[in-house]
């Protein structure tokens, strides 16, 4: 039994919503966070500035960005319930499901109900936004069978995040390549976690919930893992001399190479040069220029065998492992980042909510009755105006 209706697979090319958060023009390759080109807020404001511009529409005053560095700082240690659950957790667990348990448990500890309230989100959004570097800082510092270093009040985001996971203070390259890494992060339209984060949101479920389900879609290898995927790949072909024979056979096997292509833009990501640059700065800074020969090695090779380009979690993984994370942290460290852009989205979709249910055309058996069973007479006459009305 199949119905003839026209089906698009993964929602490819469907238009679902409007947004007012941030534009992904593929014609001009280019993306807008709410107006602004990325690559001119990477190059001119800090992460916080645009976590600000995305939950309130504009760029902050000089006035309103003490108020909202405040705020952030104020927030991001971590409390000692949370601090058990996560050292509860097995020391093997994948960190992106420590973080997920992270978002839950912060979640349930939280006592306001009123969830559609713009103000309500922005609060919750707030204490994640805050404590979520020291959540991947923790998680970590335990892989390594380190103590947790406590927040520094006098350091910006990306510099206390960095504090709180290596224990030092980042030469100011490394702090600049991060900041930059999580100004290009923060926002991608209607993209499968965020579009996850808006579905939760629809049922009028609360605002951990759907971040809660966005991380979980966030951690699959096609969407946010695949920033771990590319070291792993890198790990995997260890040198730019074995790339010709790796790339022969990982295509013979069908095998996707995780770090190319996108949904959405197929002539390149427009977020690729900006952090290509950020790489570029790590590389030279810690002197590792074989990291960037395979990188450039296998980007070349697969560009010319596939015309498939690289996407941002391409860079992102080598600069994250430059910085010294650990491979499993890179999609936390995204989560960190995205929290900004899930956000928005959220607050849109409380403020003009449709619950998204979308329809499915069924294609398994006709229907059939169970062995023995003896209709009543209301039964078969629903079945015949069934039968009728299908025609
Ligand atoms: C921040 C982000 O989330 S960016 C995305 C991160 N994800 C990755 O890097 C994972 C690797 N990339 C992919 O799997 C895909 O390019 C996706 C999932 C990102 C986008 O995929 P879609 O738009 O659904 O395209 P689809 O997967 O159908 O690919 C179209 C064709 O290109 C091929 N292709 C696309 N990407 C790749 C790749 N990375 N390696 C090998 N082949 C690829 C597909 O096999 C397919 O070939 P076919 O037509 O012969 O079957
Ligand atoms: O837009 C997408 O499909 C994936 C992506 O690049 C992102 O979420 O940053």
């Amino acid at each position: 039994m199949s119905e003839t209706v026209e089906i698009r697979k993964g929602l490819a090319g469907v238009t679902v919503d409007r947004t007012a958060v941030s534009h992904v023009n593929v014609e001009s390759n280019s993306l807008l966070y709410r107006g602004y080109p990325v690559q001119e807020l990477a190059a001119t404001t800090s992460f916080e500035e645009v976590v600000h511009l995305l939950w309130y529409g504009d760029l902050p005053t000089a006035e309103e960005l003490d108020r909202f560095r405040a705020a952030e700082r104020k927030h991001r240690a971590l409390d000692a319930h949370l601090m058990d659950v996560i050292d509860g957790l097995s020391r093997t667990a994948h960190p992106m499901d420590v973080v997920r348990t992270a978002v839950s448990v912060i979640g349930a500890d939280d006592p306001d109900v009123a969830d559609q309230d713009p103000e309500t989100v922005l609060r919750k959004a707030l204490v994640l936004y805050a404590k979520l570097p020291a959540v991947v800082a923790h998680v970590q510092r335990r892989r390594r069978g380190l103590a947790p270093v406590p927040p520094r009040d006098d350091l910006g985001y990306a510099a206390n995040f960095l504090w709180m996971t290596f224990g030092d203070e980042p030469d100011e390259v490394v702090r600049q390549a991060f900041d930059v890494s999580m100004t290009l992060y923060a926002e991608h339209s209607f993209n499968a976690s965020t579009f996850t984060a808006r579905v939760v949101a629809s049922t009028l479920s609360d605002y951990h919930s759907a971040i809660v389900a966005a991380v979980g879609a966030l951690k699959g290898s096609l969407h946010g893992g695949a920033n771990e995927a590319v070291m792993h790949t890198f790990d995997e072909i260890g040198t730019a001399a074995n790339v010709v024979p790796w790339l022969d056979t990982a295509l013979a096997d069908k095998r996707k190479i995780m770090g190319f292509g996108h949904r959405v833009y197929k002539r390149g990501d427009s977020r690729v040069p900006t952090m290509q640059a950020a790489l570029d700065s790590l590389v030279a800074h810690e002197d590792r220029p074989d990291v960037a020969e395979l990188a450039t090695t296998l980007e070349t090779e697969f560009v010319e065998r596939k015309g498939i380009y690289p996407n941002l979690d391409y860079p992102s993984g080598p600069a994250y492992h430059l910085i010294g994370f650990d491979t499993e942290l890179f999609t936390p460290i995204f989560v960190a980042s995205r929290i900004a852009g899930w956000t928005a989205h959220v607050q849109e979709q409380y403020a003009d909510n449709a619950l998204i249910r979308p329809l499915s055309a069924y294609d398994g058996v006709g229907e059939r009755h169970v062995a023995g069973y003896v209709p009543d007479a209301a039964a078969v006459a629903a079945a015949t105006r069934r039968e009728e009305q299908a025609g």
